[in-house]
């Protein structure tokens, strides 16, 4: 990537906790375009809090460089917390305010007025507005998650840290949330967004894939399926308890998952045979019925089993 367009550049950054038994962070690298929606896929206690913490300058890495909007996320942290929007995991707004408070109080405290970059947040903030005398301890999720993006946004960041923003937002508001995104997107606000949720990472541009503080993989969400290597397959039968447990027992056993109702058995260790045939021929050996074998193509949460298991 064209070093001058990035926005974010991390190199090398390794964080511990517990002196060094807990490695949160380990040996990340990676960078984010100008206008790019990132996303940093993966499950609770993989390492996003902390690499957000450290890419707003709240906590130190251990080891290695950032930058954000081409400054050092150490020695330059003045410049970066008055150039990023940062919404952490627990929407950090005050419960006692309204939502007007919340809102102009964090527009002074980055000396600018709520008037001024009023149409940053207008689209967002016409949802919330009808209940601006409500005190935001008195909010439903999604309309924390709206206040909580509108105070992010209100000096007009240059970089938007999103921290699991759709965590406990019910669907309906989750979708909203990722159509304001790329609304930000298209005004060339540079957004890194974490999550959780497997579907939402095919709504970034990119994404990371992280665990247990190591990457595993970094690409677009079609590049990562798209080097999903072998096959995977989609398997039902009457009794799915039984299809699991003889795909296990096989020798050698073959990696299948529960996936909503059908269990996902990828080809590896299948060799030259049909891979539709096997697993027929096995299942039906075993006294299943109803079996259906249906070749389909990986979601991003396969790649990331699949990832996990190579
Ligand atoms: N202050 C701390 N002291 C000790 N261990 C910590 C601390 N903060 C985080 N950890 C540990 O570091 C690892 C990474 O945590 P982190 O919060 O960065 O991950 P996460 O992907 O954001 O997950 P979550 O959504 O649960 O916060 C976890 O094992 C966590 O328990």
């Amino acid at each position: 990537m064209d070093k001058k367009r990035s926005m974010v550049t991390v190199t090398n950054i390794t964080k511990t906790y517990n002196k060094g038994v807990v490695k949160a962070v380990n040996n990340v690298s990676f960078s984010v375009a100008k206008g790019e929606l990132f996303g940093l896929i993966g499950p609770d206690g993989a390492g996003k809090s902390s690499l957000f913490r450290i890419l707003t300058t709240l906590l130190l890495p251990d080891s290695g460089t950032a930058t954000v909007a081409g400054y050092d996320v150490v020695t330059d942290y003045r410049q970066i917390r008055s150039s990023v929007g940062y919404m952490p995991g627990r929407f950090s707004l005050y419960p006692d305010l309204s939502i007007e408070e919340n809102l102009h109080f964090f527009a002074t405290v980055f000396n600018t007025t709520v008037k001024e970059n009023y149409h940053l947040i207008e689209d967002i903030y016409v949802q919330i507005e009808p209940f601006k005398k409500r005190r935001a301890g008195k909010l439903s999720g999604g309309m924390k998650q709206k206040l909580a993006l509108c105070c992010a946004l209100i000096h007009k960041p240059t970089v938007l840290f999103l921290d699991e923003p759709t965590t406990g937002v019910d669907p309906v508001s989750r979708k909203e949330f990722w159509e304001m995104l790329k609304r930000l997107k298209q005004q060339g606000i540079t957004i890194v967004v974490s999550t959780p949720y497997m579907d939402e990472a095919t709504l970034c541009d990119r994404i990371a894939l992280i665990q247990q503080g190591r990457i595993l993989s970094i690409d677009t969400p079609q590049g990562i399926v798209a080097a999903y290597p072998g096959q995977l397959y989609a398997v039902k039968a009457r009794d799915m308890p039984r299809v699991s447990q003889v795909l296990t027992t096989y020798t050698p056993p073959f990696i299948n998952y529960l996936f909503g109702e059908y269990i996902h058995v990828d080809s590896q260790g299948m060799g030259d045979r049909n891979p539709t045939e096997l697993l027929r021929g096995i299942l039906t050996q075993a006294g299943l019925d109803g079996i259906e074998v249906t070749p389909i193509t990986p979601t991003i949460e396969d790649c990331f089993i699949k990832l996990l298991t190579t």
